[in-house]
């Protein structure tokens, strides 16, 4: 079999898809994209066609190392989503040519469901109790929502207070009920962190998630000493060389990798195995579509370490399409009591509207995150 062309459809919310076709009309789809950037993903993927068609695509180990090594710069966001994107593309091939979902080509199912969670509250958590209220009806218990707004490097006790009151809000009207992560979104200085931190100990959150950013990982282990509130962090890591040092160093109780950005199934089967080693906990990062959540439902469902699932449904950023809009078989993404359970068709199991795909990609909006600034005028992290 030999790869004969990629295509790609930048589309609504802010998304990309990639179709991979072949000579013997086998077809495999990806989701290669890093939000607010997909066209620099783009044109990566399309550097990358230049070796990849005429090859075969059932080399997947080969071709990712020729993505990853063949290029003198390797890694960070934009080469490694190109490269997560194709590699799922090339799994999606290998599954359908064979008959057989994704996950029993890595062994097969370690579990018979995984628990996912919801996004609450948007980019400024406001309204999570009525959010978590309406989420618990269809079988959620789990939630995340931003730990707080702009966070100045030094800021006051009324900030802190606005994002300790959230939560309180949450466990005065839910107890322990209900779970949550609270997502700090790097937003919060090393400094802030800790007293943050702090204040927010005796509601015993779930996660902390990117304390601070990906740039400031060596206070991973500081932070964790000061805290029994298990540390989350990995979609602003993409691949096992970054994941490597903050396992070494300690302080990350979950890892997240994004399956869209760290490198795709190859990659993200190997971090977890790598956590798993650590007795750290697996919980991808997927704010995004139905191809990049496939792809963790498949690492999810042979990694023992995998705890809980994120998914984009009624996620703020899905503004123009919802998770599911592009999908045909919805009922293989079905939740039930708040899990998802095996994608079993060939493949990763997604058969993708093409048509609605090309129509809506006449349209795909250049999604930008928003750029939030301090009353000085001075840039605040989003
Ligand atoms: O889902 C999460 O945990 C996030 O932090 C969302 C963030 O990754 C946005 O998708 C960036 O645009
Ligand atoms: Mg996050």
């Amino acid at each position: 079999m030999k790869i004969t062309k990629l295509t790609t459809y930048r589309l609504p919310p802010r998304w990309m898809f990639l179709k991979i076709e072949t000579d013997e009309g086998i077809v495999g789809w990806g989701e290669p994209v890093i939000e607010g950037r997909a066209r620099s993903v783009e044109a990566a993927v399309h550097e990358l066609s230049e070796y990849l068609i005429g090859q075969d695509p059932a080399r997947i180990n080969d071709l990712w190392q020729v993505m990853y090594r063949g290029g003198f710069y390797r890694g960070g966001p934009i080469l490694m989503s190109a490269i997560a994107g194709i590699d799922q593309a090339l799994w999606d091939i290998k599954g359908k040519a064979l008959g057989v979902p994704v996950y029993q080509l890595l062994g097969g199912l370690v579990r018979d469901s995984i628990k996912a969670y919801s996004w609450v509250g948007g980019d400024r958590p406001e309204e999570v109790v009525d959010g978590i209220k309406k989420l618990r009806k269809i079988g959620f218990d789990t939630f995340k929502l931003n730990g707080c707004e702009e966070m100045g490097i030094i800021d006051n006790a009324r900030k802190v207070d606005a994002a300790v009151n959230t939560v309180a809000q949450i466990r005065e009207a839910f107890g322990k009920e209900i779970e949550f992560g609270l997502d700090f979104h790097g937003r919060v200085s090393a400094p802030m962190a800790k007293v943050l931190i702090k204040e927010l100990e005796p509601y015993r959150p779930l996660f902390i998630e990117e304390p601070v950013l990906a740039e400031q990982a060596e206070y991973y282990p500081r932070l964790a000493a000061q805290t029994h509130i298990p540390i989350a962090a990995g979609e602003r890591m993409f691949s096992r060389f970054e994941f490597k040092r903050v396992l070494e160093a300690g302080g990350l109780a979950i890892l997240q990798p994004d399956l869209s950005h760290a490198g795709g199934i190859t990659e993200c089967y190997k971090i977890a195995a790598m956590a798993e080693s650590y007795d750290v906990a697996l919980a991808p990062h997927c704010p995004l579509g139905p191809i990049a959540l496939a792809a963790c439902l498949h690492v999810d469902f042979v990694s023992r370490n995998a705890v809980f699932q994120e998914q984009s449904m009624g996620i703020h950023y899905n503004q123009g399409a919802e998770l599911l809009d592009y999908v045909i078989n919805k009922d293989d993404f079905k939740m039930d009591d708040g899990h998802f359970y095996p994608l079993n068709k060939p493949g990763l199991g997604v058969e993708i509207n093409e048509e609605l795909v090309i129509e809506r990609s006449k349209n795909a909006p250049d999604w930008r995150n928003p750029l939030w600034r301090f009353p000085d005028g001075s840039v605040a992290e989003w």
